[in-house]
């Protein structure tokens, strides 16, 4: 299967950082699959379904520290660090052989602003409360707030890639919702005219 095309709006998510994108690009589509980091049919997709629609949330973000829970490949974490190198990230994942990967993608993309920690979430100990917290496919918002909220400062604000369930994930999730102290929830719809394929991101602040 061949990789996709590279689409119009990648050029204009990623600016002048668009050759770091290729590469970390090439690298997925050459090692993704052997590696388990991607499945066997993402590869005609994996700019419109999984890179652009990482990068589409980049202007969500303030420079400070970021934290993305489960990154697996780098997504969103990777490609938010490639489109955003005034923010710092932190990447949380339990995985050895997915740390190795993105610990490898670290140094061979030149990326600075960026630090891999394995563990599970729920048992990270980071140097600092982080800004703010982003996740993509790992649970439903109800189980997710354990694993995302803790890290946060007080204020910090989550910013989590969702399906199109995610507003009944909002509604299913009342009871975390109050024991994180978590506010002014918002479903945005991004990429709406830029993307094939709009994303969903819960973004609310907590405490
Ligand atoms: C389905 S993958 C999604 C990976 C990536 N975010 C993406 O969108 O392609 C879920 C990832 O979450 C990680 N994960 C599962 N439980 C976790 C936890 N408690 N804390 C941190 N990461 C976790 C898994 O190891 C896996 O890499």
């Amino acid at each position: 299967m061949t990789l996709e095309l590279e689409p119009p709006a990648a050029l204009e998510l990623f600016g002048d950082r668009i050759g770091v994108a290729r590469a970390f690009a090439a690298n997925l589509a050459e090692q993704g699959e052997e590696r388990g980091l991607i499945g066997p049919l993402e590869l005609p997709r994996l700019w419109s379904r999984h890179i652009l629609n990482c990068a589409i949330v980049a202007p969500l973000l303030r420079p400070g520290v970021v934290g993305d829970v489960g990154s697996g490949a780098g997504l969103p974490g990777l490609v938010l660090a490639i489109a955003r190198p005034d923010v710092s990230f932190v990447l949380i994942e339990p995985m050895e052989r997915r740390v190795a990967w993105l610990n490898e993608q670290v140094a061979e993309l030149g990326l600075d602003n960026v630090s891999v920690v394995r563990a599970r979430a729920e048992e990270a100990r980071l140097e600092e409360p982080l800004d703010q917290v982003t996740a993509r496919a790992v649970s439903a918002f109800r189980k997710l707030l354990p694993l995302t909220a803790p890290l946060l400062r007080d204020g910090g604000e989550l910013v989590l890639m969702k399906g199109a369930a995610a507003p009944a994930e909002v509604e299913a999730a009342g009871k975390e919702i109050r024991k994180y102290k978590v506010h002014d929830i918002e479903v945005l719809t991004l990429g709406e005219g830029v993307l094939s394929e709009v994303t969903r991101v819960i973004r609310a602040s907590v405490r």
